[in-house]
């Protein structure tokens, strides 16, 4: 066969399958072979994947079952469920059908997985095939889940909610001593070391760095300290984000941002909203798809929202509140004046919505997909991280690289009032919007040509082109 075959497996959650699915449709453009191989559920909620299809006709899509029961919950709190059978069941099924396509008139060239679906580095030793890890998050947070046992070592963990403690800075993560607290670390770092959690992702890193190479989706000018980090452990880092940008910045007549690569249905109604609002006026409002509230939060959230008196559009997915507290009213005073000068979906057309003029800032739980659309995008953040390595991402933004306020955790509807006022109107938007530019523009170029993730991005297909003359000599 003539071109390399590249097999690429995300984990099934939005935020992993959105970027791994950009990275096979510009592989496929360098005129690879892609397999692009989901679980069964994420296969059915891609609902447009006939359109992914019709841009980028070289990606097949295949499907493995992910070893729950059909009915059983795959978001909120559950998706830990997920993390744990996937490792265990996904395993000999994946196995069987890279064995089968090693058979094949094409075999596999290499794996590119998920980070946290390392049993596929395992099956790619087994059968002979080189494996790349995709780590969906940035340098920073990659590099902490690096160090999980040093924390454990080091008393770090578990980190107490409400300790004298929780301000204080960690010394053991070269690169990181003057930025990270104990307060901003990974969530599982709050679990007792022996939880099935953290050893999870103790032995997802160590599997992962058995891979030959990682991919990122972030860029050499934002976090290049913490990139030469990383080459210590793997032989080659390629930085080639921000990924979403690269898409469109490689063709000459870029596709609109579409719902191909969505899970959820997008509701584009606020646009036209958008279209009628001031330059800079509106803020953006989403917890991406992942974390939940409880209902006691969201109302906290809403009537902060609501008392500061800015615009406001916010994305409430359907499965964002998680529990059964209270009756589903809500105040008619907040539906009032949610009228008056708000908006609310179940799924936005965020690209879209982030670059959207109207938009002066972003209120975000601070997932890594979220953070890199606002950066292309120029645009300051609130941050609120909720779970995952979002506590890690929120620190990067607030104090590594000035590009929004933190709010602390303390969700209050004054707190968040003040801190939506601060963003939106206060002394401290023109410094913020100055430095979301230059990165903004930092951005722009790197996935221009000659950039640092445009020659990323070559050097791995090119690298990915010698394991392919390789395979056939
Ligand atoms: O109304 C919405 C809300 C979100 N999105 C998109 O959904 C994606 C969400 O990704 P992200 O911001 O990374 O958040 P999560 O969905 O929470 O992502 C998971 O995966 C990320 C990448 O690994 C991690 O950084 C997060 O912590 C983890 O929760 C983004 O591309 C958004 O554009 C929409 O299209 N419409
Ligand atoms: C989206 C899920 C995949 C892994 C994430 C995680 C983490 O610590 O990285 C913990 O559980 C889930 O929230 C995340």
């Amino acid at each position: 066969m003539d071109n390399p075959h590249v097999v690429i497996l995300p984990f099934p959650a939005q935020g992993h399958i959105k970027p791994m699915l950009m990275l096979a449709e510009l592989l496929s453009r360098a005129d690879f072979t892609i397999t692009f191989v989901n679980t069964e559920q994420s296969h059915r909620r891609l609902t447009d994947g006939a359109s992914f299809r019709r841009r980028c006709p070289g990606i097949n899509f295949l499907s493995i079952p992910d070893g729950l029961p059909p009915d059983h919950p795959r978001s909120g709190p559950s998706i830990i469920d997920l993390l744990i059978s996937t490792s265990s069941a996904c395993k000999p099924i994946f196995k069987d059908l890279i064995a089968s396509m090693s058979q094949s008139h094409a075999p596999p060239t290499c794996i590119i997985s998920d980070g946290i679906m390392s049993f596929s580095v395992d099956v790619a030793a087994e059968l002979g095939i080189p494996a790349i890890a995709f780590r969906t998050y940035n340098a920073t947070s990659t590099w902490t889940y690096f160090h999980l046992e040093k924390l454990i070592q080091e008393g770090e963990i578990p980190v107490v909610e409400g300790s004298e403690e929780i301000d204080r800075l960690i010394c053991c993560i070269p690169g990181l001593e003057s930025i990270l607290r104990r307060r901003d670390l990974p969530m599982i770092c709050r679990l007792v070391p022996e939880s099935e959690s953290l050893q999870f992702f103790i032995t997802q890193a160590s599997k992962m760095s058995k891979a030959s190479a990682l991919i990122l989706n972030t860029f050499e000018e934002l976090e290049s300290p913490i990139l030469s980090h990383l080459r210590s452990i793997f032989p080659a880092v390629y930085a080639i984000g921000p990924l979403h940008s690269a898409v469109n910045s490689t063709v000459a007549h870029p596709p609109p941002p579409d719902s191909s690569s969505s899970l959820l249905q997008i509701d584009q109604s606020c646009m036209d909203w958008l279209d009628s609002q001031p330059s800079n006026s509106v803020l953006y409002v989403s917890f991406g798809s992942v974390a939940w509230l409880t209902r006691d939060e969201l109302m906290e959230f809403w009537y902060g929202l609501v008392n500061s008196e800015q615009p406001f559009l916010w994305a409430i997915r359907p499965d964002l509140i998680w529990d059964g507290n209270g009756s589903d009213m809500i105040p008619e005073e907040l539906k009032r004046s949610t009228m008056e000068r708000g908006r609310i979906v179940g799924w936005a057309p965020q690209e879209e919505v982030l670059a959207h003029d109207a938009v002066g800032g972003f209120l975000t739980h601070c997932g890594w997909n979220s953070i890199l659309e606002s950066i292309c995008a120029g645009k300051p953040m609130i941050c609120r991280p909720m779970v995952s390595e979002q506590q890690v991402n929120g620190r990067c933004v607030s104090e590594m690289w000035k590009l929004g306020l933190d709010m602390n955790c303390f969700c209050d509807r004054s707190t968040v009032e003040r801190v939506v006022r601060d963003l939106m109107e206060g002394g401290r938007k023109e410094e913020m919007l100055r430095s979301t530019a230059e990165i903004a523009r930092l951005a722009k170029d790197c996935v221009s040509d000659g950039g640092s993730s445009h020659t990323n991005l070559n050097k791995l297909i090119a690298d990915i082109k010698i394991l392919h003359s390789k395979v056939q000599n």
